[in-house]
């Protein structure tokens, strides 16, 4: 970059004497004038002095007329001139040795004429002179910086090509081996190294001058600038001038390459001729390479023939498979045609269906505005009557405050009338505590004559349960056939719910006739315990319990259900569908009982080993047990269902032993087949049913007489139960009744045999367990029986024998014993 180019900067002939005078407008203004004084013989003011005159001379050619100062002093300028001084175009134009010596002028001018003052407008004139000097100082600086960049730049060129030499050098070393080159290598890495070290030489001194120049640079900063300038001016001349010689060493460098290059591929030149005659065998070898090269190439081209005709075939194809391709594409592009037809029928279509629409919106647009303006109409008439309302709303309001005030005046009248009523009241209250306190009294010396009747009250309950027990206990050892009687509720779904029954004791039953009136209707049976519609399973099984427990005694049991059909037998005895544990019957309770009674677990007849086996068998049972829907029973049951359990045991620490049986019987329902309306199979069920209980109660009739002749054997049922009805066993039966005012002459019939049952008397029932000695002596005595029976058999054998000597007396007697067996 030229500095000269730059119209702000100063060129070296001006700064000379204006350098002092920059840095002087940069310092306080008290250091300016006293420097200005010691340097006066380059500044005083023209005018003041004449001496002077010569060197303003000197330098006045360069000043610009208007900054001439002719005559008279600046504080006399006038205002015009002034300002025409101070305008941007006069400062710019001005050198800047013209604006030193006018700041100059103006501070002498002050300091000796004004004591120091300057008028105003001289002082603008001042700064604003001041301003443009520091402006040209700062650009200069700028410029400054900007040639230390360029000399950096420069710098790292200079650096870069250093590395390319050395680069180009290295190279060299690495493709010859001759010592010549060697020693030429040398001696470039010694020129290199000389001129590297030259170079750095040179860039320390660079860096040295460069920091002298800022330190000068401070100095001058102080002094002279433009000196300073000057002289960093000739600096950069001379290091263009070490450039231009570098440049020409650098010249001088390339050529001595050139040459070594040269050098070097003579040599190079050489080795290829000695290397030449190698050349020629594996240009022998290259040839019998060429023949096999030129063998595979024949293949290469019979096989690139094949190709060419296989291409040829395909290329065919592919030709007609884009005719079929084009022909494809015509048919497609007459189906678009087609279809563009159809697209601009439908855009027709469709415009006309706008411009109906647009038609229709324009109608409705018109009855909107129409409805709008009836809205209008019907908000006015709204207005209106809101205000009718507001005014009939204030004349009620004004009727209602009215009515207010004629309530409120008759609740202070009452309120006084209460009043009164209160005092009133307390008197009463008083006259009642009074009499109050005389019935208490009585009542404690009522309380005092009533307890002994509590007392025998009392006394009388527990004689009562005493009178049960002990009828129970002689019952028992009667051994009567203990019946219980259950009610059955009435089912949801049942739409008549009148009931027979009158009255439901703990222990009797009335029932009234609806054929009767009166006393004759009512009828009253007696049993051990009868059960409520609402009694539960668990409290119907909590008496039959102790049934239960007797089986492990060695005691043989029988539970049977007895009623007609629907009654509640299954209900009873098993529980519903479904059951719950809280809805099953007496059967699984039972096995439940036994199973949680029992110290041996396996000790049946059958392998059931908990109350699951024996459900698993009875559900097996029940799969069997033929089932029927009547018009009596939804489920009816249509046979009956003995679930008999033999237990047998050993007393371990008393060693007797046991063996009781358990019979759960659930009979079929006995049924009128009139009202249960059965017909075909179902038909002769109910009449086998009816004969076997028809059995059942012929045994029963028989026991209650005392009869020498008891018909078991008419039925399976009570050849089954014949032990548990005759023997020794404990019997319960469980009599079900359906209250049903329908079913009257089933339930009359059902409770006349239940009470005939519990007539009957078994005798005292018998455990079947005996003591160890018992047990042995039985087991002696079955051994002793085993003993006679094969004795017998020998008897008998003997006295055939003796007959057949008798009837062949030369028969040989081995014959005869071979005959016999
Ligand atoms: N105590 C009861 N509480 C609620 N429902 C009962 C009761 N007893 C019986 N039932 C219901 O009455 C209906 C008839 O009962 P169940 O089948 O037990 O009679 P059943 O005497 O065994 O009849 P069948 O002799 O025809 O087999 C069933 O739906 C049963 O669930």
């Amino acid at each position: 970059m030229n500095p000269s180019s730059n119209n702000h900067t100063i060129e070296p002939r001006d700064l000379g004497n204006a350098s002092a005078n920059v840095s002087r407008v940069n310092s306080p203004q008290r250091k300016v004038l006293s420097e200005s004084k010691s340097q006066r013989v380059f500044h005083t003011p023209v005018m003041a002095d004449p001496s002077t005159t010569t060197l303003i001379s000197q330098v006045g050619h360069k000043i610009p007329e208007m900054f001439r100062l002719k005559q008279g002093s600046y504080a006399d300028l006038p205002s015009a001139k002034i300002s025409e001084l101070m305008k941007s175009t006069s400062l710019d134009n001005a050198p800047t040795q013209s604006l030193l010596s006018v700041v100059n002028g103006i501070l002498e001018e002050s300091v000796e004429k004004r004591n120091g003052e300057i008028p105003q407008r001289v002082a603008c004139l001042l700064r604003k002179v001041v301003q443009e000097i520091e402006r040209r100082i700062s650009t200069q600086a700028e410029h400054l910086r900007t040639q230390n960049n360029l000399f950096k730049a420069r710098e790292e060129k200079y650096h870069s090509r250093i590395k390319v030499l050395e680069a180009l050098a290295s190279r060299t070393r690495d493709e010859s081996e001759n010592e010549r080159i060697k020693t030429e290598e040398k001696k470039a890495g010694e020129l290199k190294h000389t001129e590297k070290t030259k170079r750095e030489e040179e860039k320390e001194n660079d860096l040295k001058q460069f920091e002298n120049i800022k330190k000068e640079e401070k100095k001058i900063h102080d002094k002279e600038v433009i000196r300073y300038i000057k002289e960093y001016i000739k600096e950069l001349e001379d290091k263009n001038m070490e450039i231009s010689t570098l440049k020409q060493e650098l010249e001088s460098m390339r050529k001595t390459y050139e040459v070594q290059c040269s050098q070097l591929e003579a040599k190079v030149e050489e080795e290829k001729k000695a290397d030449k005659k190698n050349v020629i065998g594996y240009v022998k070898e290259l040839e019998d390479k060429k023949m096999e090269i030129s063998t595979v190439k024949q293949d290469l081209e019979t096989m690139k023939k094949t190709y060419e005709v296989q291409y040829s075939q395909l290329k065919a194809k592919a030709e007609e498979e884009k005719l079929a391709y084009d022909k494809k594409l015509e048919d497609k592009k007459i189906e678009i045609s087609t279809l563009k037809q159809e697209l601009e029928t439908e855009k027709k279509t469709y415009e006309v269906q706008c411009s109906q629409l647009e038609t229709k919106v324009e109608d409705a647009k018109g009855e909107l505005k129409q409805k709008s303006q009836e809205y209008e109409h019907l908000l006015e008439k709204l207005r209106n009557k809101v205000i009718e309302n507001e005014a009939i709303f204030e004349s009620k309001y004004h009727k209602w405050t009215m009515k207010e005030n004629q309530i409120r005046k008759s609740m202070n009248f009452q309120f006084s009338y209460l009043q009164n009523l209160k005092l009133s009241w307390e008197s009463i209250k008083q006259d009642v505590m009074k009499k109050q306190n005389i019935y208490s009294e009585e009542c404690n010396r009522l309380g005092v004559n009533l307890k002994p009747l509590v007392d025998a009250a009392e006394n009388y309950q527990i004689v009562l349960a005493e009178n049960r027990k002990l009828f129970n206990e002689i019952q028992e050892l009667k051994g009567n056939i203990r019946v219980y009687c259950r009610l059955r509720p009435f089912l949801p779904g049942q739409k008549e719910k009148q009931s027979i029954v009158e009255h439901i004791g703990e222990n009797d039953l009335v029932v009234a006739n609806p054929a009767k009136t009166g006393k004759d209707a009512l009828k009253t049976f007696k049993f051990n315990k009868v059960f409520g519609p609402t009694s539960t399973q668990g409290e119907v099984y909590s008496d039959v319990q102790a049934f239960i427990r007797s089986v492990l005694d060695g005691f043989n049991v029988c539970i049977f259900a007895y009623g007609q059909t629907g009654s509640g037998k299954t209900y009873t005895m098993s529980g519903p569908n479904n059951a719950t544990p809280e809805s099953v019957g007496v059967n699984y309770r039972a096995l439940n009982d036994l199973f949680s009674i029992s110290t041996i677990p396996d000790a049946t007849m059958l392998p059931v080993k908990s109350t699951s086996d024996v459900i698993k068998l009875m559900d097996i049972g029940l799969k069997n047990r033929a089932k029927g829907s009547t018009a009596m029973n939804e489920r009816s049951s249509r046979s009956h269902s003995v679930v008999s359990i033999h237990v047998r045991g050993v007393d371990q620490k008393s060693g007797s032993s046991l063996h009781g049986n358990l019979h759960l019987v659930d009979l079929a329902g006995s049924e009128r087949v009139d009202r249960s309306e059965v017909t075909g199979d179902r038909l002769k069920e109910a009449q086998h049913i009816n004969k076997s209980l028809s059995a059942l109660g012929d045994v029963i009739f028989a026991l209650s007489q005392k009869s020498s002749h008891v018909p078991y054997r008419n039925s399976k049922l009570t050849q089954l139960l014949q032990s548990s009805l005759g023997g020794q066993a404990k019997t319960l039966m469980l009599v079900q009744i359906n209250s049903d005012i329908k079913s009257f002459s089933e339930s009359l019939s059902t409770l006349k045999f239940a009470e005939r049952v519990s007539g009957v008397e078994l005798g005292a029932a018998k455990s079947t367990k005996e003591g160890r000695d018992v047990r042995e002596l039985m087991e002696q005595v079955a051994s002793l029986k085993d003993t006679i029976l094969v004795k017998d058999e020998e008897i008998e054998k003997l006295q055939l024998l003796k007959d057949l000597k008798n009837v062949y007396p030369g028969a040989n007697s081995e014959r005869i014993e071979a005959a016999s067996e």
